[in-house]
């Protein structure tokens, strides 16, 4: 099976075999123009022909197979600016074609692989452009009609506009991964809910909100109970199954505004933006009885499960988002010691609180 570094390679190989099958065949044109007023030979014509019709797909061919199409390909783009060089001797230096050959390929070069291929590619050139210009005699009519003027146009007009089609395309995705990337490193995987340092930002976002403002806010801590027993019982997958269900009962029992987020095994938090710890209780034990009342069938098999849940509110106390988690977490600490499927309310930073018994078991 093809990896996804694999597939990235073999695009960029089509990529290049495109822009070169253009290139080859426009830069042609502009060759030939020079070829037919120096009344070439048949092999200088047959030689030329070969270049844009044969390489592109010999290129290809080879950078495809290759156990690895990146360095093949880069051999081929050098190749290419060679190539480049040898048609600059061989139309003696006609000024138009030579000028537009030589900067289309740095420009190609040097989006495909940057300075050092450009550079490596053009020293290449500039060798190969001088030994076959003494092959030639030393040849030099660099006047160009306006026949080559013509011939170079397409090239000019065509080239640059899809070059630059091609790398906006190509930004466009690397956009859109980095959106992705930027998603996946704020969600955790197995729920799809927020992570816990996502949480944490979002927890600490609304702390600074009271400092600035004195806008209340709340934080839940919630647990599954006796969640070890039902993994052993039931099975690991049965255990993700749960915390998916949990994860699913968090959003849809939740304010669009509110952020649910899983930090850790099968703890889980809810961050409640404009909540007094009144309200934010109200919540909790909605969400308690939702998780109780709602008892899935696995394969035929029922499992009940409950949570328990600590809430804090933001206050004077509170010193920073560590303390505030601290009394979340002693409330919830107490709901378990209490007995579980309960909410605890903590009352003030030195862990006092009230806690509210299961109205259904
Ligand atoms: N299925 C599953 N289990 C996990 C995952 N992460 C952690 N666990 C298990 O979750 C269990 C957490 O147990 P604890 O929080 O220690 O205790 P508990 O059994 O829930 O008991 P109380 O919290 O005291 O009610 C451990 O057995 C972990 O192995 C996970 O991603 N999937």
């Amino acid at each position: 099976m093809m990896t996804v570094a694999q597939d990235g390679h073999l695009r960029f190989v089509a990529r290049v075999y495109r822009l070169r099958m253009l290139g080859l065949a426009l830069g042609a044109l502009a060759v030939a123009s020079v070829l037919y007023q120096l009344h070439a030979s048949l092999w200088l014509w047959a030689t030329l022909i070969l270049s844009g019709a044969v390489w592109p797909h010999l290129a290809y061919a080879l950078s495809r197979r290759a156990a690895e199409p990146i360095r093949t390909e880069y051999v081929n783009l050098v190749i290419d600016a060679a190539m480049g060089g040898a048609w600059v001797a061989l139309m003696q230096f006609n000024l138009l074609p030579s000028a537009l050959l030589v900067a289309m390929m740095a420009m190609d070069r040097m989006s495909a692989g940057g300075w050092r291929l450009m550079s490596k590619s053009l020293a290449l050139q500039i060798a190969v452009c001088l030994a076959t210009w003494w092959i030639n005699g030393f040849r030099l009519q660099p006047a160009s009609t306006m026949l080559n003027v013509v011939a170079c146009l397409p090239m000019l007009l065509v080239y640059p506009v899809w070059m630059s089609l091609v790398n906006y395309s190509l930004a466009q995705r690397v956009r859109q991964q980095n959106r992705q990337l930027d998603q996946l490193s704020r969600t955790d995987a197995l729920t799809g809910l927020c992570n816990r340092n996502h949480w944490l930002e979002a927890a600490g976002g609304e702390w600074l909100r009271y400092q600035r403002n004195q806008r209340p806010a709340a934080l839940i801590l919630l647990d599954i109970d006796g969640f070890k027993q039902i993994n052993d019982r039931y099975g690991h997958a049965a255990g993700d199954q749960l915390l998916s269900d949990l994860a699913r009962l968090l959003q849809r029992g939740l304010r669009d505004v509110d952020t649910p987020g899983r930090l850790g095994g099968d703890e889980f938090g809810i961050v409640l933006p404009e909540t007094n710890l009144e309200r934010a209780s109200a919540v909790a034990e909605r969400i308690r009885l939702l998780a109780e009342n709602s008892r899935p069938n696995r394969h035929g098999q029922h499992i009940p499960w409950t949570i328990s849940l600590g809430v804090a509110a933001v206050g004077e106390d509170i010193q920073d988002v560590g303390a505030w988690m601290r009394q979340a977490d002693v409330a919830l600490y107490r709901a378990k010691s209490q007995g579980r499927n309960r909410v605890s309310v903590a009352s003030s930073g030195r862990g006092g609180g009230t806690t509210t018994q299961p109205t259904t078991v």
